[in-house]
């Protein structure tokens, strides 16, 4: 069955021209929203769509560009009969999540004491499949971004690596491709500078071609099109553009 995943943003934290780095997979009726960052509201706006729309949401690790939309989800209805988004993390997270000052507004009222107060909250286990929806299967994979910060990235359907905000880390993606299965690879990818936090076009472009040409590029700075035509055979993932993932075969996407 083929899944749809249509990115609401491709941005870095700082781009003023890409909605931040957030994403929508659709399996027939089901929605998972990938990050809710400060842009989210207006990138679904621009869609046409509504976070009554989503079903639930995944949060990969604690940054403004992955989270900061969360207290307009928060209170936007949801489709349960309880009311309330359920938000689905790494048990790590949630306590972080709570704490971020980006929440503090819904700190607010008296009754509220934890994230469960506010949201549907399912934690998840890393290394451990979920399925979503019947056409949609998720795992957690625990991944470098910044000292001392969980960070997940995500195995889905068993075959498209969707990274988080992640370190470069060619041993994880040769081990994903040969023993994983793994046929697509979303990565982030910062296209100037050093990448302290993030992986940079300079350090994907030296994976072997069997791993670049599985690549689409995202969380990417506003001079992206100064580098259209020189990331190899890694294409850039373009916001708000729907792909088509069907399964996996190794033409997804
Ligand atoms: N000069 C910088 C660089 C980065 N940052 C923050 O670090 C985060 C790294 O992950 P991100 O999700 O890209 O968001 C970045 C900024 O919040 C920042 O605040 N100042
Ligand atoms: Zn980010
Ligand atoms: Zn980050």
């Amino acid at each position: 069955m083929t899944i749809y995943l249509q990115m609401l943003g491709t941005g870095d934290a700082f781009s003023t021209k890409y909605y931040n780095n957030n994403a929508v997979l659709q399996d027939h009726g089901y929605t998972l929203l990938i990050d809710c960052g400060v842009t989210a509201p207006q990138a679904m706006k621009s869609l046409g769509k509504s976070f009554r729309e989503v079903n639930e949401t995944l949060i990969t690790h604690i940054h403004g560009d992955h989270i900061g939309g969360l207290t307009e989800l928060a209170h936007t209805p949801s489709q349960e009969p309880h009311g309330k988004m359920t938000l689905l993390l790494a048990e790590t997270l949630i306590d972080p999540l709570w704490q971020h000052p980006l929440l503090e507004p819904l700190h607010r009222k008296g009754a509220t004491r934890s994230l469960a107060d506010i949201f549907n909250v399912k934690p998840l286990k890393p290394d451990t499949p979920y399925k979503l929806s019947p056409s949609l299967t998720l795992e957690l994979i625990r991944t470098p971004h910044m000292p001392g910060k969980a960070s997940y990235s995500l195995l889905l359907n068993e075959c498209i690596f969707y990274s988080a905000d992640l370190t470069f880390q060619p041993e994880l993606l040769l081990h994903l491709v040969h023993n994983r299965g793994v046929t697509k690879i979303l990565h982030d990818c910062q296209l100037s500078g050093r990448g302290q936090v993030h992986t940079t076009l300079r350090e994907l472009m030296s994976l072997p071609e069997e791993v670049r040409k599985l690549i689409m590029l995202m969380h990417y700075s506003d001079e992206k099109p100064k580098f259209e035509g020189h990331t190899g055979e890694m294409e850039f993932l373009e916001q708000q553009v729907p792909y088509a993932l069907p399964g996996c075969r190794k033409d997804s996407l």
